[in-house]
């Protein structure tokens, strides 16, 4: 199966960057990951920006065949490490089939666009910085690999 994961900016602090491509070159061994950054629209006010945001990533998801979009979105159905785990693995069963995640930029998006998307996940009500949540969605994409393949994993 593949791995999409679309998000905006790009992440500029090594420290961050470091650990973001330490868990994508974990999880490159359960699954190919691509991984898109779109360029973020920020000085603009929130309604403009969130109208070009999500212009320009649906222009992006055309390019996206065959795929479940799971848009990361604090309002979604909360999921436990093991329900992202059974997500994952229900897809991979699919021959060709393969998941597309996606992180709103900074401003997040408007309830129109979120609207159109019925698969909406949340890791909780708090608000994480977009670019900090890409780390812990790549980490509970590698332990969720983990969970699947009955692997030992510190809890
Ligand atoms: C800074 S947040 C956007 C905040 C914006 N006010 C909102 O409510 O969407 C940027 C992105 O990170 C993701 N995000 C942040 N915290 C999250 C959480 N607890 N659960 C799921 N997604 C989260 C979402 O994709 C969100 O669009």
């Amino acid at each position: 199966m593949n791995i999409n994961i679309i998000c905006f900016g790009k992440m500029d602090d090594k420290n961050s960057l470091a650990l973001l491509l330490n868990y994508q070159n974990k999880i490159k061994f359960y699954s190919k990951l691509n991984f898109v950054e779109l360029k973020e629209e920020i000085n603009l006010d929130l309604k403009s920006a969130q109208v070009k945001n999500e212009k320009l990533l649906e222009e992006k998801l055309n390019n996206f065949k065959n795929t479940t979009i799971i848009l990361a979105d604090i309002q979604g159905v909360d999921v436990t490490s093991e329900q992202l785990a059974k997500m994952i693995e229900t897809n991979k069963d699919f021959q060709g089939a393969n998941l597309t995640f996606i992180i709103g930029p900074s401003d997040g998006f408007s309830d129109e666009f979120k609207n159109k998307y019925p698969h909406k996940i949340s890791f909780g009500k708090i608000t994480l910085p977009h670019q900090l949540f890409r780390i812990i969605l790549l980490e509970q994409i590698f332990r969720s690999f983990k969970i699947i393949n009955h692997e030992k994993y510190h809890k």
